[in-house]
């Protein structure tokens, strides 16, 4: 057991933007999910670990604002975490809840949106990095809502917080879908796509719910359709070896059963045998095991305590049975975090949002406004869309393409084909409208060597280590 000596106290500050360097690697880490998880404190112990270079300011600005057509980017603002006052009716009736407390807004109204910090530049292993993390409101997950069961599930709470989170994410693309419709692009403008979006589960609300609640089921869907998504077990400091096995268990086979598309460490055929190990390892550890450092208060700042152990000071949390070291890969997992973020799979996690998630929404966009302008719009001169029947039959049924019977519907040969301009070819090209051929949807790589259920079982393999994080088959 060690004992509390804090040689040295740091406060977890906002670094202010520096000299933005346009060949380093831009990369955007959000931190999202369940209520009073620890995102806050997550993102707080990560800056702790990293070498960053761009140290010019070392006070934390609050509200600063960050220049944006489409978002409020803030930095972040330790008073802007979000309490969830989760009681069910009944427990209210049983605690006789005053007024104040009996009426209770999802999600909570002080935050809705997702806040950005400024720039960190930094160094990990001799690369230049310029990181982005992205705080977000906590997802609230009510008592009366802890459950598998997705009749229990309130659709509100999802709704907006869902909203909230992927308005971001897909502003993101929308910046980056105007940048590239300019005639002349800026060759130095910002990446501020979402690369990968850490979301942490509760450890305490898994344990409830024996692994993912609905709201989690639902949520991880569809937040997994615009971005690489991680699972992680957060606060894990306060479960037991055994109950963290059974935990991660649960949360591994509720993936595999929902079939849920999280970023799954896929192997690339040509990957060398090293490259597919490292890819099984971090498979293996999914969700993975995360503890924060403790915080203190410092009047209106949060900082984090440095522990002494040893004549060393270390990031962790203190018990009366003894330290939890957040950077020992023994006793939780944010060391391999670190690596795979800002390592071993940083190129590959920005290659798929650009090859994939940022392609497949705007493959759906152009889909969307392609349906839009597609309608008859003969007047304006725009070219009409053969595959809308002019007139649906009174009874409702339309006939199929090839049938043979007389129908009031337009055969395609007999709609005029009206040939855009050049102005409105123009104008739609500039609004990344037009795309004269075919348009596909993006596939995903399936990079994975085995199939997906395959790789979600190997799940449950031994890893390698030893203490709290150890997962053994049964
Ligand atoms: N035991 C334990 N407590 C933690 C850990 N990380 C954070 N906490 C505590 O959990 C509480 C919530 O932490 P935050 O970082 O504010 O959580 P958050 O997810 O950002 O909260 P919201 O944004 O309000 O949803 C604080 O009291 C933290 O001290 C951890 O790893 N273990």
């Amino acid at each position: 057991m060690s004992t509390v000596n804090s040689s040295r106290f740091s406060i977890a500050t906002g670094l202010s933007m520096g000299r933005r360097r346009h060949n380093a690697n831009q990369f955007n880490i959000m931190i999202t999910g369940h209520s009073l998880s620890g995102k806050s404190s997550f993102i707080r112990t990560f800056q702790h670990t990293l070498n960053i270079k761009n140290k010019a300011s070392k006070t934390v600005k609050k509200e600063k604002k960050v220049e944006s057509q489409f978002n409020d980017l803030k930095i972040i603002d330790d008073e802007n975490s979000s309490i969830a006052i989760s009681l069910s009716p009944e427990m209210r009736e049983e605690l006789n809840a005053p007024p104040e407390i009996e009426t209770y807004d999802f999600p909570p109204k002080n935050v809705i949106k997702p806040v950005a910090s400024d720039i960190f530049e930094i160094v990990e292993d001799g690369e230049r990095i310029n990181l982005r993390l992205i705080d977000t409101p906590g997802l609230p997950i009510p008592i009366h809502n802890i459950s598998k069961n997705a009749s229990d599930f309130d659709p509100k709470i999802v709704g907006e917080w869902c909203t909230s989170i992927l308005l971001y994410i897909e502003n993101q693309y929308e910046i980056t879908l105007l940048e590239e419709s300019r005639v002349r692009r800026n060759r130095r403008f910002p990446d501020s796509q979402v690369h990968v979006c850490l979301y942490l589960i509760d450890a305490t609300t898994a344990s409830v719910a024996n692994g993912l609640t609905a709201i989690d089921i639902i949520t991880i869907q569809k937040l997994a359709e615009r971005v690489n998504l991680v699972p992680c077990l957060s606060k894990a400091d306060l479960m037991t070896v055994k109950q963290l096995e059974r935990i991660k268990k649960a949360i591994r086979n509720d993936i595999d059963e929902h079939n849920l598309p999280i970023y799954m460490f896929d192997d690339d055929e040509d990957d060398d045998q090293d490259i597919k190990d490292q890819n099984a390892m971090f498979r293996n550890m999914i969700p993975f095991v995360l503890v924060n450092a403790e915080e203190t208060e410092v009047g209106d700042r949060i900082g984090i305590e440095y522990i002494e152990e040893d004549g060393k000071n270390i990031l962790g949390r203190q018990y009366t049975w003894g330290t939890v070291d957040v950077e020992n890969p023994e006793h939780c997992d944010f060391c391999d975090v670190k690596t795979f973020l800002l390592d071993t799979h940083i190129n590959e996690l920005k290659q798929l949002t650009k090859d994939y998630y940022y392609e497949s929404w705007r493959t759906n966009k152009l889909i969307e406004v392609k349906g839009a302008i597609s309608k008859p719009i003969i007047s304006s001169g725009l070219r009409q869309s053969t595959a809308i029947p002019q007139s649906i039959p009174p009874n409702g049924n339309i006939s199929p393409p090839n049938s043979n019977h007389s129908s009031p519907m337009i055969s395609p040969q007999q709609i005029p084909q009206q040939p855009l301009t050049p102005q409105q070819v123009a104008m739609m090209a500039a609004n990344n409208v037009y795309q004269p051929e075919e348009i596909n949807m993006p596939v995903k790589p399936h990079r994975r060597t085995g199939s997906r259920a395959e790789s979600i079982k190997s799940f449950n393999s031994t890893t390698s280590k030893q203490g709290a994080q150890v997962i053994r088959e049964e």
